[in-house]
């Protein structure tokens, strides 16, 4: 039982609160008594009600697997499972014409289009890295990635070969995107030579090239003939730079493995340094130690000689945690935890605070108005009533922290089902501060299968993309953001690029997320934020807004994936069983024993997969739907589970720190694995926090039992 500190009513890890009177609230003049009094007075009475939230989120939960349970065995009824829905309030009136009234918002989230980066907060060196990602060298993009379609580099240094290929792509760009007035970039041996067919494409020199901008955003065209590269370039270009990740998720949710008050006060403290922009890190590099930290701005002399500035960084937002989790870093009047997603509002409101008053060395939102916003993304809320929650403890923190009204922020992802099936209801609950609509389509599968787990089983997870549901909730996002004015206020966001290593297939298939009327997509890199921007250069998003086609409606949306007959046969059981045992058993194994919240985990072809929360989400839920259906039996699930232990095992087995699972009866991650299946039927809208949280926190015990008190595993 950790110790407490009191701070007016409430019992706060020690740590936690000196961090925060020490950090925190000085900056931003408050004054601790009066911070901890309204903290307080906030909790109680945002905490029943959230409580009130999710038990009306098991109510409706229990109804609907009432209604599947009654319903067994007969053709399913559309018309009349949608008045069900009507009757029991999981379908709301929607809320007519209107048009969100957000303001103060940054040019890269209302008026740009381009790629948008996800982080986990807790890994320093990652985080100093997304936020420079602003910037990104196409060459590296494409030397180092299966985007550039030529032999791969040898080791061993530079090879020419594949760099002069990078240089004929990188060519090919700049004949697309800047065309000239006539030839080809190739043909030119200096660049103050080039003329453009449009010269309203030229913005200025930079520190060591040429700089333009096409759809709004920028390219460095850099020259420096001492560079291996510059000096095989017929005009010295040494590489081309893009204008890359414009905003950057910086998340305390799905990402990390974040289970007490030590966790939570890391994620604050990385939180405060990239806002107040003092954050560092030192590392292992290539055989050298490199101190990371925040890029400054980039110079440009205009063609008129004055000096002018571009940001350097991206624009920061904040993923809180969503309604469900409470951690033990405070404890309320009454004993029980703190709701995380609570303390999460307050504390990185609190910490922005520094930036809205301009505290900060460079200052992450800067509208054009002059004032500034705090970016929260709230995830995993489900219809309007949590978004209206939202909003009104946003107000509450608002007027806690003496901010203007709806300085605070919100994107809002639309990635349960409730939320898409009411989606404008849910944006008129927060019209005045929503930035972002994005459809988080990972959650939004996990919660697909957990909705409709008594309609039936599901079909296979890779069946799941072309499912009815999926292509209407992704069209109807789109077309319900418009409908509401979010272009031009607002970002219309589409989902993970989750295969980090495959930046060819990226390459192909994501400029699909701008064709159908996206002005963000998320990537999992820096890399892949590069590569990605090319697609806003090849599209122009707001024009193609406005020729988008009809927003579905409802009947497809509500489409439930139960698979039209169950005859797989054994070996396609078993190839979807494995598939899904080895995403989970890899991610499982370091969320709970090393404390990583993502990671990238080879599934059965060896390919590396972008893991989270939300795909596990998706594997534990598929695998309890089809052993609460029959279709597997709990030994074929084990069997699988105990194969694809060994499988993680072996492709773990060069990390010194790995515990293997496979064959041992304590493995506490093994354990874990078991439970968010066996235990997945029940497990609240299918989510996994609460059995990664309690395996996490008993990891952490046994560690710091061996290790002796006080000591814990990070
Ligand atoms: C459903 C959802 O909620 S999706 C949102 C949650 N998902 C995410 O946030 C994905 C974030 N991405 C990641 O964590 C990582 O890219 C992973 C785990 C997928 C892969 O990580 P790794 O295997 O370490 O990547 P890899 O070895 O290919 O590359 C590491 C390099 O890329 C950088 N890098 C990789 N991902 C990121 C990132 N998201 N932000 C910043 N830098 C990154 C690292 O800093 C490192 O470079 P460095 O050595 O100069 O520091
Ligand atoms: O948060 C993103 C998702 O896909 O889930
Ligand atoms: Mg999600």
């Amino acid at each position: 039982m950790p110790d407490y500190t009191n701070r007016a009513s409430l019992r706060v890890d020690p740590s936690l609160a000196a961090f925060i009177e020490a950090e925190i609230l000085p900056p931003i003049e408050q004054d601790a008594d009066v911070f901890w009094k309204s903290f307080a007075d906030l909790l109680a009475d945002f905490a029943p009600r959230n409580r009130a939230l999710l038990e009306r989120r098991e109510s409706l939960q229990s109804q609907i697997d009432a209604w599947h349970r009654e319903r067994k065995g007969q053709p399913h009824d559309t018309s009349a499972y949608q008045n069900f829905l009507r009757e029991i309030g999981y379908l709301v009136e929607e809320p007519g014409d209107f048009t969100i009234g957000t303001q103060n918002v940054d040019a890269e989230i209302a008026t740009m289009a381009g790629p948008q980066l996800v982080v986990p907060v807790l890994n320093a060196r990652f985080l100093l890295n997304a936020a420079n990602a602003r910037w990104g060298s196409l060459y590296d993009a494409l030397y180092g990635t299966d985007a550039l379609d030529a032999p791969p580099a040898k080791p061993g240094g530079y090879d020419q070969k594949r760099g002069d290929a990078v240089i004929s792509e990188g060519r090919k760009f700049l004949d697309e995107t800047l065309p000239l007035a006539s030839g080809s970039w190739s043909d030119l041996t200096d660049i103050a030579d080039a003329k453009l067919a449009d010269p309203g494409q030229y913005v200025g020199t930079t520190e060591r090239g040429f700089l333009y901008r096409h759809n709004g955003l920028h390219i460095d065209v850099q020259v420096d003939r001492t560079t291996p590269v510059g000096e095989t370039d017929r005009a010295g270009i040494s590489d081309i730079v893009l204008e890359s990740a414009l905003t950057t998720i910086v998340d305390l949710e799905d990402s990390v493995a974040a289970v007490d008050a030590k966790d939570k006060q890391l994620a604050y403290r990385n939180w405060l340094g990239v806002i107040r922009g003092d954050l560092e890190e030192s590392f292992e590099k290539g055989g050298r130690t490199m101190t990371r930290e925040l890029a400054g701005n980039k110079a440009v002399t205009l063609p008129d000689g004055t000096q002018a500035e571009l940001p350097g960084r991206s624009v920061l937002f904040v993923r809180n945690v969503g309604h469900l989790m409470t951690n033990p870093a405070i404890l309320l009047s009454d004993g029980s935890e703190i709701p995380e997603g609570i303390m999460d509002a307050v504390l990185t409101s609190a910490i922005s605070t520094q930036d809205v008053r301009g505290f900060t060395r460079y200052g992450n939102s800067r509208p054009s108005s002059g004032k500034a916003s705090i970016y929260i993304v709230k995830p995993k809320m489900h219809g309007p009533e949590e978004c209206a929650f939202t909003n009104d403890l946003f107000d509450a923190v608002e007027d806690m922290l003496a901010l203007d009204r709806h300085t605070i922020k919100v994107g809002v992802m639309d990635e349960e089902r409730r939320t898409s099936a009411n989606l404008g209801a849910c944006i008129h609950a927060v019209r005045d501060r929503i930035v972002f609509i994005n459809t988080g389509f990972l959650d939004r599968t996990g919660d697909e299968i957990h909705t409709s787990m008594e309609a039936g089983p599901m079909v296979r997870k890779a069946e799941m993309k072309s499912a009815d549901w999926l292509g209407a909730y992704e069209a109807r996002n789109v077309g319900i953001g418009l409908r509401h004015g979010l272009s031009g206020r607002a970002q219309i966001g589409k989902g993970m690029w989750p295969a980090p290593d495959l930046m060819g297939k990226m390459m192909t298939e994501k400029i699909g997320h701008l064709r159908s009327g996206a002005n963000t997509a998320w990537v999992p890199s820096p890399t892949a934020a590069t590569l990605h921007a090319i697609h806003y250069h090849r599209e122009n998003v707001f024009e193609l807004q406005q020729g988008l086609g009809e927003v579905p409606g409802l009947d497809k949306l509500l489409t439930i994936p139960v698979a039209t007959g169950t005859n797989w046969s054994e070996e396609e059981l078993r190839e979807e069983l494995d598939n899904n045992a080895q995403g989970l058993l890899g991610y499982v194994v370091r969320w709970v024993e090393h404390g990583v919240g993502c990671s990238k985990v080879p599934d059965l072809d060896d390919v590396g997969l972008m893991e989270d929360r939300a795909t596990l989400r998706i594997s534990s839920q598929h695998m309890a739907n089809w052993l609460h259906h029959g279709v597997v039996t709990r030994d074929q699930v084990m069997d699988s589970l105990q194969r694809m232990a060994a499988k993680v095992d072996e492709q773990n087995a060069d990390d010194p720190n790995y515990r293997p699972m496979a064959g041992d009866p304590d493995s506490i991650a093994f354990k874990a694995a078991c439970d968010l299946v066996f235990k997945g039927t029940q497990q609240p809208s299918g989510y996994t926090e609460p059995l990664l949280h309690a395996w996490r926190q008993e990891a952490k015990k046994v560690v710091s039992l061996k290790r002796g008190p006080g000591s814990q595993i990070r």
